[in-house]
């Protein structure tokens, strides 16, 4: 039996495997929902990065084609008035791009809004050339643009080829998700980042994090997108995630609610489940069988001889842990399962294998079994006892019935009489405790009556132990065999020994406990007194001290 399944029977441990059930799915849905969150952001931080994208790309797309426009539709010469209406023209497209300018040698010569100038601006070395497939392009930042007819302002120049084009810094939208954080500019072909708008330096910052960066200091999720084709645009976007949280609190609340609610669901599914499966009513159920059940025999003493000369069968139950269970605890889900015949079947046959395979001598010894009240007028009780039937000389086989509020006395009596052809013996069980009655005693005949063990337990002298002296009295009158259960002293037995030697036989405790097989059979063989040979019949009289003293006294367990 694996540990972990003896673990499952403890109430308690099936308890905390459900909380343990529920905390994981507590983990695993808010990871989930987490997940799912972040791919949420994601989504839109990647959507709103590509929108901020658009202008600079658009931008980019429309030098190509001025670039384009300048080269192929430029006809006059060079700066001269026609050549600088020539570009004007094409300044006036609604393209965003407005200021052109012609450049050689490294100087300009003339531009849209300035004309020819009368002293060419020098260009000093480019800021960054883009590679190009048939010709580069040169770009200087962030230069002032005076020269160029704006006035103050600063911008950027973009020269392809004898064309450069100037264009103030663009006043391009910012994102429009509050917890975003965004920069854009131009990844050149050394790799580094030219700033042209948003949170200047956030893309030196995530360089090289994560997309998810959630183990950080400050968590956050980033994302980059490029636009090769148009000269490396890039822009690079953070939502640092107590942004993210502050933003979609009531999500997250729902979230978290929604998590729980389900966390405790599977905690009470898993505990309900656990309960079901492992609960000792299912996993009595589960097992019942000849595996699990087995037979514990309590000797029964002549008083008079002190031989064992019969034994009461008792059932136990090896639980999934090994554990042995006592009748009390599995009786009334028998009755309640209505598995009574089956079970009373599976212990008689039990008895009956063991016992016919040991070696009992002497005298046929009294074998004794508990039978369920409901089942007394099944058609099938009898047949249970068959076997022991079969071997007279050795048993004899013995129901122990209690009396039953559901059964009449005329009815018992019949029942008990076919029991009684049968070759079953019948003793009421438990006299004087339950549903027995006085008039029962003398309406219903019967082989025998055990007195219920509550009263030779009871200490001296008080009521019940007062009222086993009545009780024995009542069966002698009635002239049953009178067996007391519940010896549990010397003293009490001396009184029975001396007070009443009505008594037949006795049966507690200070005897022997309910033991295996192989311990009834010394504790009988050892009760015999040793070179007395016993020949049937033969009753030699022994102290019942001695037969304790002989006897195995501790209750001893099969092994599991
Ligand atoms: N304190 C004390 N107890 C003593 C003494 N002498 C005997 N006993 C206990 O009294 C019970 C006697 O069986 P019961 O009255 O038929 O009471 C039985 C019987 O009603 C039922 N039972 C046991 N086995 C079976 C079975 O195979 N079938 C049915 N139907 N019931 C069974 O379970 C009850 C309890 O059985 P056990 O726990 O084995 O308990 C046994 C036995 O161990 C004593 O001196 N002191």
């Amino acid at each position: 039996m694996s540990r972990a399944i003896i673990n499952l029977i403890s109430v308690k441990r099936q308890q905390l495997a459900a909380l343990a059930a529920g905390l994981v799915a507590f983990v695993l849905l808010c990871l989930g929902l987490a997940n799912l969150g972040l791919h949420i952001a994601d989504t839109a931080i990647d959507r709103e990065s590509r929108q901020l994208l658009q202008p600079l790309v658009d931008r980019s797309r429309n030098m190509v084609s001025v670039f384009a426009s300048l080269q192929t539709e430029m006809t006059a010469a060079p700066c001269s008035p026609q050549f600088v209406e020539e570009m004007r023209r094409i300044s006036l497209r609604p393209d965003g791009l407005h200021e052109f300018a012609y450049v050689r040698g490294g100087e300009v010569l003339c531009s849209v809004s300035a004309g020819r100038l009368t002293r060419p601006v020098r260009l000093e070395d480019p800021d960054t050339t883009l590679p190009g497939k048939d010709i580069a392009t040169d770009l200087w930042m962030d230069l002032d643009l005076g020269e160029f007819g704006f006035a103050g302002v600063s911008g950027t120049i973009v020269k392809r080829g004898s064309f450069a084009i100037a264009y103030p810094r663009p006043n391009d939208p910012a994102p429009s998700l509050p917890w975003l954080n965004a920069e854009w500019g131009l990844k050149d072909a050394t790799g580094r980042f030219w700033h042209r708008g948003g949170a200047e330096g956030l893309y030196e910052a995530t360089a090289g994090l994560p997309a998810w960066d959630l183990l950080s200091l400050v968590p956050a999720i980033h994302a980059s997108v490029c636009d090769e084709e148009a000269g490396n645009l890039c822009v690079v976007a953070a939502a640092p995630l107590a942004a993210l949280a502050a933003e979609g609190w009531p999500f997250l609340a729902i979230g978290l609610v929604l998590a729980t609610l389900a966390a405790l669901g599977i905690a009470g599914q898993t505990r309900d489940a656990l309960a079901r499966r492992w609960s000792f009513r299912s996993r009595f159920l589960r097992t019942l069988g000849p595996d699990t059940v087995f037979c514990l025999y309590q000797p029964i003493v002549s008083l008079a001889t002190g031989e064992v000369e019969a034994c009461e069968v008792l059932a136990r139950w090896r639980d999934v842990d090994g554990s042995i269970v006592a009748p009390g605890n599995f009786i009334p889900i028998v009755e309640k399962s209505g598995l009574t015949l089956e079970f009373t079947r599976m212990v008689v046959e039990r008895a009956y294998r063991e016992l016919s395979a040991s070696d009992l001598d002497g005298p046929p010894i009294y074998v004794t079994f508990n039978v369920f009240p409901c089942d007394l007028p099944k058609p099938g009780l009898a047949a249970i006892f068959a076997p022991f039937a079969g071997q007279p000389e050795r048993f004899v086989a013995v129901a122990e019935l209690v009396e039953s509020e559901e059964i009449d006395a005329a009815a018992m009596q019949a029942q008990i009489d076919d029991l009684r052809a049968a070759g079953i013996k019948v003793l009421i069980d438990d006299f004087g405790s339950g549903y027995s009655n006085i008039k029962n005693l003398a309406d219903i005949s019967v082989d025998g009556v055990k007195i219920d063990r509550g009263f030779a337990m009871a200490p001296d002298g008080t009521v019940a132990a007062k009222m086993l002296d009545l009780a024995i009295e009542m069966i002698e009158t009635a002239g049953r065999t009178i067996v007391v259960e519940g010896i549990e002293t010397e003293e009490r037995l001396q009184q029975l020994r001396r007070n009443h030697p009505s008594v037949g036989y006795v049966q507690g405790f200070h005897l022997s406990r309910p033991i295996d097989i192989a311990s009834f059979v010394r504790f009988r063989r050892q009760a015999v007194p040793a070179g007395h040979a016993r020949r049937r019949g033969e009753h030699p009289v022994v102290s019942l001290a001695e037969v304790r003293a002989r006897g195995a006294m501790t209750a001893a367990l099969p092994a599991s």
